[in-house]
């Protein structure tokens, strides 16, 4: 049965080793595959704080809904039409980046996935550049004439310095996962107590850093991007705008929408991008962009989110007390909450999703570290081998280099994978295991902090496929685990084109269309 995108072909390119050029892999989906209508009801929910401020006509426009239950390809979205338009969404993960592409329905017409070739640091940026172009290259004429929208998710946190006119970076970027403990003096003095700014890892820390060890000097001619945004720029043609889930660890307030008095008296504020909510238009595709790719002119660029943020949305999580876990290279929690907490001293922090929360954080545990000791093979054969219901006695903090942010914030801690036990099934089973544990503690602080009771999780990420893991995370849990029908954050980054493209934002309350109410 052809799907709404009528691909006539099915193309598998098939990868080649993990370190050259790129791992090219690109199919064209030719059945319908269950479609799911994405989406849940943002609006509605009752938290503790300030509801008032959030609940501005702004704020209003935050509030999405979107049918939150599966449904068959004929289901009316309602919404104006595309006329067949399509939606294009980039993942820029932490090992590789991925393309999804949907119609207006959210079935995927095409997808494609690069792993990141290994390149020296100062070439970093340049290697995102080329694996952007590739991944759109890697699609067919015909779809990428059709893509009507364009967004994008990236590791959050990961900060670049880029010249103010050319967008060219002046410093390689810093890493999601970096930490500056030289800036935290500095960051502790000006932020209120626990903020999510007081860590290594956030991005004002790096921002601080690189502005006391010189950057200063270049005040003028210089700002302050993400990942995602200057990934995004590359598309559009601007500079100087990011969405509030990225701009959440440089110390943006996502509930006043506005940076805080004490970050815009520093003399670096004259850095920090323009901030947008997720899927806010930012404008069409540059001219040189559309033409040398084949992109409609009017095709429109939306702003984007955080990697773990697109694996929640694609994720489709509706109640509060429902979480994602992304069990990629990192271990990313988000549950999502009617109440808000933050608190630097455990890693947690909450992002906004309409009139909710997503709170959490990401720990340095998770695929990382197996992809040090295991084959993507090897993992499924000793996986397989592992008796879930049974506990491992080894108690393990697998970590993939020194430093840890969340369930503890501490830059120094070293990783424990001792004793290894002869068998690698015992040693794979201990590292679930205790993953398993270093996630039941991230919950546990949540709760413990008041956020919503924890009550099912779904699963997004190269983990999620691990069956036997997810057996072993439920027994540790005590909720619901299961896999998310979309584990992709390109998935969740396509959706935020459609919502933002088809205007399914909603001015009042009373106008929100959902199935849960
Ligand atoms: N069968 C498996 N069981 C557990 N983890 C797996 C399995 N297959 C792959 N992985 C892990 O998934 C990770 C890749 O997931 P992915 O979501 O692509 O990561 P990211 O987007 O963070 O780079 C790898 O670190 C790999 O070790
Ligand atoms: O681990 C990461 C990279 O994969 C990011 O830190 C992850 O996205 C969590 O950050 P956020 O909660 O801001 O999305």
């Amino acid at each position: 049965m052809l799907i709404s995108c009528a691909l006539p072909i099915s193309i598998n390119l098939s990868g080649v080793s993990r370190f050259s050029t790129h791992d090219a892999h690109t199919t064209f989906v030719t059945e319908t595959p269950p479609h799911v209508v994405g989406g849940f009801r943002w609006g509605g929910g009752q938290y503790s704080r300030s509801n008032e401020s959030v609940r501005s006509s702004k704020a209003k426009r935050f509030q999405y809904a979107v049918r939150s239950e599966v449904q068959k390809v004929k289901g009316d979205m309602g919404g104006p039409s595309d006329d067949g338009g399509l939606y294009m969404g980039f993942d820029f993960g932490t090992s590789g980046a991925r393309v999804m592409v949907i119609d207006e329905k959210g079935d995927l017409c095409a997808d494609g996935k690069r792993m990141y070739p290994v390149v020296p640091e100062a070439e970093w940026a340049s290697m995102w550049k080329d694996t952007l172009f590739s991944l759109i290259q890697s699609l067919p004429a015909e779809v990428l004439s059709r893509v009507v929208a364009v967004s994008l998710d990236g590791t959050s946190s990961t900060t670049m310095i880029v010249d103010r006119k050319s967008g060219e970076p002046v410093t390689r970027p810093i890493l999601y996962n970096e930490s500056r403990p030289q800036a935290l003096p500095f960051v502790e003095a000006i932020a209120p107590p626990n903020h999510t700014v007081s860590t290594g890892t956030s991005t004002l820390c790096k921002l601080v850093a690189w502005w006391i060890e010189g950057g200063s000097e270049l005040e003028k001619d210089v700002l302050m991007l993400h990942q995602a945004d200057w990934l995004l720029s590359l598309l559009h043609g601007k500079l100087g705008i990011t969405d509030y889930n990225n701009a959440l660890k440089v110390g943006y307030d996502p509930e006043t929408e506005d940076y805080p008095g004490w970050l815009k008296a520093q003399p670096y504020a004259s850095l920090l991008p323009q901030v947008k909510e997720p899927g806010a238009l930012i404008g069409h595709v540059a001219s040189d962009i559309a033409s040398a790719f084949g992109l409609r002119e009017d095709c429109e660029v939306y702003t984007g989110t955080t990697d773990s943020i697109a694996a929640f949305l694609a994720a489709r999580v509706t109640e509060p007390g429902e979480a994602v876990t992304s069990l990629g290279s990192t271990l990313a929690l988000k549950l999502l909450s009617t109440s808000r907490v933050d608190d630097a001293r455990f890693g947690i922090y909450s992002h906004r999703l309409g009139d909710k929360w997503l709170v959490g954080g990401a720990s340095n545990t998770g695929g990382a570290v197996l992809r040090q000791l295991f084959t993507n093979e090897q993992l499924k054969e000793l996986s397989s081998q592992i008796d879930p219901s049974q506990p491992s006695p080894l108690d393990y903090y697998p970590l993939p280099r020194v430093g840890e942010r969340f369930p503890e914030a501490d830059p120094n801690k070293e990783s424990r994978l001792s004793p290894r036990p002869a068998s690698d099934v015992e040693f794979l089973h201990g590292i679930l295991e205790s993953t398993a544990r270093i996630e039941g503690r991230g919950y546990k602080a949540l709760d413990e902090l008041g956020a919503t009771p924890l009550k099912a999780v779904k699963t997004a990420g190269g983990g999620a496929q691990n069956v036997v893991w997810q057996k072993i995370r439920e027994r540790v849990l005590g909720v619901p685990v299961s896999a998310s029908e979309q584990t992709e954050a390109a998935y969740g980054a396509a959706l935020l084109a459609l919502y933002g493209r088809r205007g399914w934002v909603q001015t009042a309350q009373e106008n929100l269309v959902s199935s849960t109410s």
